[in-house]
């Protein structure tokens, strides 16, 4: 799938928003990718999965036991992916403020893990997966994105694979251009404020 047919993806899925979003970081940005209306749509869901499932090397990809996300952003997007790589899915949650494994998902000692999430930003989040997924007796060997928008910011010890990448600013709250100063800001994920 070419760079015009995902960002067509995602217009489609009425999924590009503008305005003055807190994002998970606590920084600040003018645009927002809002997965969760990307996935909203089965078939659309499927389709990007299965281009993001291609690029990964055969050989990294037959190694990968169970796909594991972070919540929310995460779980649809780790659930199409595991179906397009034909594994089970399974997700981190934070109820009481830390990622963990819940639910009875349990992973074997070593289990090869691929990380999925919908969006990179700083990075932060997709560590804190991987270290609840490693505490939890996994061993992460890669992680996908739909999206990456660290601007190559976001670096890893494990192959990072995402179906697209965008440069997109964002700011320190205290240091905002004017015209984002002038919109209030409003927080669409479920990281709690810190
Ligand atoms: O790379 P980062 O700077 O960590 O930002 C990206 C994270 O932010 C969003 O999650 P959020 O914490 O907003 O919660 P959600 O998954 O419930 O939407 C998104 O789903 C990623 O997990
Ligand atoms: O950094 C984030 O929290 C974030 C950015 C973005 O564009 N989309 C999203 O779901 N989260
Ligand atoms: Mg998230």
């Amino acid at each position: 799938m070419t760079r015009d047919e995902v960002l067509e993806e995602f217009r489609a899925a009425d999924a590009l928003l503008e305005g003055h979003f807190i994002l998970s970081s606590g920084l600040r940005s003018s645009r927002y990718l809002q997965c969760a209306r990307v996935l909203m749509d089965p078939a659309r869901g499927s389709r990007l999965a299965e281009a993001l499932a291609a690029q990964i090397p055969a050989e990294l990809r037959i190694q990968i036991s169970a796909v594991v996300s972070p919540a929310m952003g995460g779980v649809i997007a780790g659930h199409e992916m595991a179906r397009a790589l034909g594994v089970e899915a399974m997700f981190v949650e934070r109820p009481t403020g830390s990622f963990e494994l819940r639910r009875g998902f349990r992973l074997e000692p070593g289990q090869k893990v691929l990380m999925m999430e919908d969006v990179v930003t700083t990075g932060l989040s997709s560590r804190e997966a991987i270290k609840a997924i490693e505490e939890a007796g996994g061993q992460v060997i890669a992680m996908a994105s739909l999206v990456d928008r660290s601007g190559g910011k976001a670096e890893f010890d494990i192959p990072f694979f995402a179906l697209i990448e965008l440069d997109v600013p964002a700011y320190q709250p205290d240091a905002l251009p004017p015209e984002l100063a002038a919109i209030p800001p409003v927080k669409p994920g479920s990281r709690a404020a810190a």
